[in-house]
C-alpha cells in the first residue's frame, strides 16, 4: 500500500466515541504514576477540568512522552502590538455592542499567513481571564505553520468549522484530518501544528472560554438521532523520537501570543488515556429530526454540541446546523380533526423560520449551498451573519413570499447545503476588524431583506362574519362551521 500523506488510513487513526475513556498503547497497567513508567517514558497529567469537578464532568487525560511538557524556555511576549484576540481587552478601542442586524460578505482567503497569523476574532463576550464568554474567529490561511512550530490556546476550547480547504492537524494526543462538512474540537492547551496539504483553508472557529461542549440532551427523542457518540473520532498516539531539533512553541494566553524555545519535539506522546482529548465529527452523519405535522420547531432539534451555562438548558454556546432535510408539514388535512372543536383550525405551515426577536444571540455561517431561510442571495458560503440578543429577524421578503405561496408537497431543503449557527446566551461585541477592518460587512442587509416586506391584512368582511375586535361572534366562535377567520 502506498504510504503518502493523502493515504488516509495509514496517517490519521481513529478511536469512536463522545465522551468515552480512551485507554490504549504503552500504559502502565493498574497505576497512572508508576516510579518508572513503561519504556521510560515520563508520565504527565493534562486537566480540563479542576481536580475536583464532579465525576460527570471531570475531564483530564494521562500522557507519556519521552519529555515532558514543562521543558522548553521562558516565555517572551510576541506581536503584542497586534495579535489580541481577547473581547474584552482589544487594542486601542472597546468591542463595539450594537444591536443591528449585520452580515458579512464571504471573508477573503489570505495565502500569506499560517493557522496562527490567519486567527480573526469577528465577535465575542467576555474575558478569557476570567474564563467566561466565548469567541468568534473567521481564519483564512495559506501557509503551513513553520514545521518545528507547535500552539495551543489557554484561553479555551476551539470548535473549528471549515469551509474551504483540509486541515492536517498534528496535536500531542494525535493526528486529525478536518475537511469542509466536519469540524474538529481542539480542547484548551492541547498542543497542536496545522499544516495545509491542498492549499488555503477558511473557516469558522468558535472558542469557549468556559466549560466544555457535550452532547445535547435527547428528552423524548429517546437514546439515538442528531449528533451519535459513536461517530465522533478522537486520534490514536502517534509520537516521533526527535530530542535533538529546535521548536518554537507559541501560546495564546488571555488573547495575546507568547513564544518558547524547546529542543525536542512536543510531538512524542507516545501513549495517553482519560477523557480530555481533540476530536473530529462528520457532519453528514447528523440523524436530523423535524416536524412531520405543522408548525416549525425551534433550531434546538439540529443541535450539534452544546456548552451549558450554569442555567440548564441556557447554553454558553450551541452549535447548531441546518442539514439537507425533508419537509412535509400537513396542508390543511381534516384526518386529525375532530370537527366539533377545531373546525376553524388552519394545519398547513408557513415551513421557514418564524420572525422573532431571541434572548440569544445568534451567529451563523454557511459552508457551502444555500441557507433555505434566506434565498435572496446575501447570505453566501464563507460570509456570515449576527443577530444579536433581541435584534429582530426571519425570512427575508423573497423567502417569505415564496413560502407563503408554495404548493405545500413534501419537499427537500438545503440539498447540498450546510449552514449553521453558534448560538450564545451571551451578547456578542463585533471587533474592529469585523466592522470595518474586514470591509466585509454589507450596508444595506436590513433595507434588502425585511425593509421590501409589505402588510397584507385584511379586516375580516361583515358578509363572511359579524366579526367585532376583540371579540367572538357566533359565526366566528369555536364550533362554528362556518369557514371564518378566528378573531378571539
Ligand atoms: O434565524 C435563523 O435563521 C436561525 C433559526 C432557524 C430556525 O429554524 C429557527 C430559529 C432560528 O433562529
Ligand atoms: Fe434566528
Amino acid at each position: 500500500m502506498p504510504t503518502t500523506q493523502f493515504n488516509v488510513k495509514e496517517k490519521y487513526r481513529y478511536q469512536n466515541g463522545f465522551g468515552s475513556y480512551h485507554d490504549r498503547g504503552a500504559l502502565p497497567v493498574g497505576t497512572n504514576s508508576p516510579q518508572k513508567p513503561p519504556y521510560g517514558l515520563y508520565a504527565e497529567k493534562l486537566s480540563g477540568t479542576a481536580f475536583t469537578a464532579p465525576r460527570h464532568e471531570n475531564q483530564q487525560t494521562w500522557l507519556y512522552r519521552i519529555l515532558p511538557a514543562s521543558a522548553h524556555s521562558n516565555f517572551e511576549p510576541r506581536e503584542h502590538a497586534t495579535f489580541n484576540t481577547n473581547p474584552e481587552n482589544q487594542p486601542g478601542q472597546k468591542i463595539h455592542q450594537i444591536p443591528n442586524q449585520l452580515r458579512w460578505d464571504p471573508f477573503d482567503l489570505d495565502e500569506t499567513v499560517d493557522w496562527i497569523h490567519g486567527l480573526h476574532l469577528v465577535a465575542g463576550a467576555g474575558d478569557p481571564s476570567m474564563k467566561t464568554g466565548v469567541g468568534i474567529y473567521i481564519f483564512a490561511a495559506g501557509k503551513n505553520m513553520d514545521a518545528h512550530e507547535a500552539f495551543y490556546s489557554a484561553d479555551g476550547d476551539f470548535l473549528i468549522v471549515p469551509q474551504h480547504g483540509v486541515l492536517d492537524i498534528r496535536t500531542e494526543l494525535g493526528r486529525l484530518l478536518v475537511r469542509p462538512n466536519e469540524i474538529c474540537v481542539i480542547p484548551r492547551g492541547i498542543r497542536y501544528r496545522v499544516e495545509l496539504p491542498e492549499g488555503p483553508v477558511r473557516g469558522y472557529i468558535l472558542e469557549l472560554y468556559q466549560g466544555h461542549f457535550q452532547l445535547p440532551e435527547l428528552g423524548p427523542i429517546g437514546s439515538n438521532c442528531l449528533a451519535n457518540a459513536r461517530d465522533f473520532q478522537a486520534p490514536v498516539a502517534d509520537f516521533d523520537e526527535d530530542t535533538d531539533s529546535q521548536w518554537t512553541l507559541m501560546a495564546k494566553f488571555a488573547g495575546h501570543l507568547f513564544a518558547a524555545k524547546q529542543s525536542h519535539t512536543p510531538f512524542d506522546v507516545v501513549a495517553w488515556h482519560g477523557l480530555y482529548y481533540p476530536y473530529k465529527y462528520d457532519l453528514g452523519r447528523f440523524n436530523t429530526i423535524g416536524s412531520i405535522s405543522f408548525d416549525h420547531p425551534d433550531p434546538s432539534i439540529f443541535t450539534v454540541l452544546t456548552a451549558q451555562s450554569d442555567h440548564p438548558g441556557t447554553a454558553v454556546a450551541d452549535f447548531v446546523i441546518f442539514p439537507p432535510r425533508w419537509l412535509v408539514q400537513e396542508v390543511n388535512s381534516t384526518s386529525r380533526i375532530n370537527a366539533g372543536s377545531m373546525a376553524n383550525m388552519t394545519q398547513d405551515t408557513f415551513r421557514p423560520p418564524w420572525y422573532h426577536r431571541n434572548t440569544m444571540s445568534e451567529f451563523m455561517g454557511l459552508i457551502h449551498g444555500q441557507y433555505d431561510a434566506k434565498t435572496g442571495g446575501g447570505f453566501q458560503p464563507a460570509g456570515a451573519s449576527l443577530h444579536n440578543v433581541m435584534s429582530a429577524h426571519g425570512p427575508d421578503a423573497s423567502t417569505h413570499e415564496k413560502a407563503s405561496n408554495a404548493d405545500l408537497k413534501p419537499m427537500k431543503v438545503g440539498e447540498g447545503s450546510m449552514a449553521f449557527m453558534f448560538e450564545s446566551c451571551f451578547m456578542v461585541g463585533v471587533t474592529e476588524w469585523g466592522l470595518k477592518k474586514c470591509a466585509k460587512v454589507q450596508e444595506d442587509y436590513n433595507e434588502e431583506s425585511w425593509t421590501p416586506l409589505k402588510p397584507h391584512f385584511r379586516r375580516p368582511q361583515k358578509e363572511v362574519g359579524e366579526i367585532k375586535n376583540g371579540g367572538d361572534s357566533e359565526e366566528g366562535a369555536i364550533g362554528s362551521t362556518k369557514q371564518v377567520p378566528h378573531w378571539t
